[in-house]
């Protein structure tokens, strides 16, 4: 896990673009002197001019030169400043999906999809409209800096009294957008509510269509809620922020007042006075720019924040090593006990705690499972049945005791490898629509057409350049889809949890007297939660979860459990 500590913003883009932002500074400084320039050669020419017949042709051509090179200066320098923020945005982008991809399961559960996909898509957006707006701060900056530079060799004492006014400006400025930004923090937090609400509308459409008192009280109580604390929210942020833009406005406009009347008492010629006020007016819509794009830069940190504060695995381009243990013999848990973290309500992170054994879901399992077994569980809701099966999978790291491939334990170096050697299908599975076969290469299409059959979905589902036709299918059809997607992977151990569930009596009966046969004859070891007490002959050995303890059940316990696998369970 990445640590807590959260980068700025400003750090980040130094330490991996330090580079191209270099070039950036440079196109900005051109561009600054190029400005300068034109506000010197109209000092020069135009203002120290009498009267405008004077001016020659060839001035206006070096003026309309000018311009034209301030014209490229400001587009090349934008363009790359651009260029940079968007290549920024499209590495973290890519980096966090990566990373979402890498990270352990029971992180991704604790921080749930709400919160992954605000990141996802308000954050990022964020950070985008703060890369979009920042050529305008940094340009604002770079600008002041060059005409202060120009405006104190023309008269110093003017350029301190105006630089004090601007910096006093700015600071009290400054305290105003402090507001935008705790404000921004605040609202970032109600956004995460309005994910989960939009989450829970979305995915409980057809609990909210049957019962409009819940519909009601969703959206009455927690979104409309959540909607108006943002509104407020922002409107608050708004003003502070439009405040801060005004002042900065009417103070600007009246430093031009400030520059003439300084100059009548400091007998400052007047034509001096003339070029500071123009270069004021010039520079006001960069000032105010600059500050207009602060905030935005203020929300990209707080997203940065966020993004940080997820916890994600720290970032690696390669997706998995390929030491998977093809010619394993066995598998074994060893004292395992697992307990599920809960939320420490100060760091938002997932914790364990130790010290109370009572919450422990798998007590002190011990298992072997050897090459080829079909082994079944059983146990009642429950009982811890789905969590040991994601132990055993690898997809959750037992609280203590340990697995072992035959003599190798798995720890956090090899946990990935060891995952490969499996295919589960569980009951929350997700369908992906594309098949494919051992170690990521082509599925074999003659064992795809076969189990097409097999599974009965022949009339329903076409294979075409490894793609499933459809996913529109019912529950138990779909299910089906799942097996043909794992059997497509030729992984060495099939795990189903509660598969036959969902099937019909007729195909259940299929299930066990033929696919598991059949399966087995692929060589697969099978590791099946079942609840189909007709069918535990087809178990070569049958396993009982009792309130997290694993019990295997010899030849006698399994015939009771046949007969009467409701005494069993209790
Ligand atoms: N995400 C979770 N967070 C916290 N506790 C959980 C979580 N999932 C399950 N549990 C706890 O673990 C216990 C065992 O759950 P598990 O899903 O392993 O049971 P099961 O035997 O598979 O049940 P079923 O037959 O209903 O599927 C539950 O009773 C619950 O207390």
């Amino acid at each position: 896990m990445s640590s807590r500590t959260t980068t700025s913003l400003y750090h980040m883009i130094w330490a991996h673009y330090r580079l191209p932002f270099l070039k950036v500074i440079l196109l900005n400084l051109v561009n600054a002197a190029v400005s300068v320039g034109i506000i010197a050669y109209i000092n020069h020419t135009f203002i120290s001019q009498p009267v405008f017949d004077t001016l020659s042709l060839l001035s206006l051509g070096y003026f309309a030169a000018l311009i034209t090179l301030l014209l490229i200066t400001t587009f090349l320098s934008q363009y790359a400043l651009t260029r940079l923020g968007h290549q920024f945005v499209y590495e973290l982008r890519t980096k966090l999906v990566k990373q979402i991809i890498d990270t352990k399961v029971p992180q991704i559960d604790h921080l749930g999809s709400a919160r992954l996909i605000a990141s996802l898509s308000s954050d990022i957006q964020s950070i985008t409209t703060a890369f979009v707006r920042m050529p305008e701060l940094v340009q604002g900056v770079i600008l002041s800096a060059g005409v202060a530079l120009y405006l104190g060799w023309l008269s110093l004492p003017l350029l301190f009294i105006i630089m004090f006014w601007i910096v006093m400006t700015i600071w009290i400025s400054t305290i105003l957008v402090k507001h935008v930004y705790t404000h921004l923090i605040e609202l970032r937090a109600i956004n995460d509510f309005l994910y989960q609400d939009y989450q829970s509308i979305i995915e409980g459409r057809k609990e909210l269509a049957l019962n409009q008192y819940r519909a009601e009280k969703l959206y009455s109580d927690d979104f409309l809620s959540h909607a108006k604390s943002y509104q407020q929210t922002v409107i608050k942020s708004d003003t502070f922020h439009l405040s801060a833009v005004n002042w900065s406005n009417i103070m600007m406009f009246a430093s031009i007042g400030v520059v003439f009347a300084v100059s009548n008492y400091l007998n400052i010629p007047m034509g001096v006075a003339t070029t500071f006020s123009l270069t004021i007016l010039f520079m006001q819509s960069p000032i105010l720019h600059a500050v207009g794009a602060y905030p935005t830069l203020q929300t990209a940190q707080v997203a940065l924040d966020k993004i940080q504060s997820l916890e994600l695995a720290d970032y690696q381009a390669e997706f998995m090593t390929d030491h998977v243990a093809k010619d394993w013999q066995s598998i074994s848990l060893t004292d395992v006990g697992y307990r599920y973290g809960g939320i420490n309500t100060q760091t938002q992170e997932i914790a364990v705690d130790a010290n109370n054994p009572a919450d422990d879901i798998l007590k002190s399992v011990n298992l072997t499972v050897r090459r080829g077994d079909v082994v079944f569980l059983i146990g009642a809701n429950g009982s811890g049945k789905s969590t040991l099966a994601k132990i055993i999978t690898g997809i959750f790291t037992p609280t203590t005791g340990s697995v072992q491939v035959d003599q190798d334990n798995i720890d956090s170096e090899n946990n990935a490898d060891y995952r490969q050697l499996f295919s589960a299908i569980f009951s929350d599975q997700h369908l992906f629509k594309q098949l494919i076969g051992n170690q990521g290469n082509q599925p074999d299409e003659a064992l795809i057409s076969d189990w097409l059959q097999k599974l009965n979905l022949q009339d329903k589902v076409s294979v075409s350049d490894h793609q499933l036709s459809t996913d529109k299918l019912s529950q138990g059809q779909r299910k089906r889809l799942a097996m043909l997607l794992s059997v497509a992977e030729q992984k060495d151990i099939l795990l189903l949890d509660e598969w036959a569930a969902d099937q019909d009596p007729a195909f259940r009966r299929v299930f066990y007297q033929t696919l598991i046969p059949e399966l087995k004859a692929l060589g697969k070891t099978l590791f099946i939660i079942s609840h189909d007490d007709s069918y535990f002959e087809h178990a070569d050995r049958l396993l009982l979860m009792k309130e997290g303890r694993l019990i295997e059940l010899n030849a006698e316990e399994r015939q009771r459990a046949s007969t009467d696998a409701i005494a069993m369970l209790q």
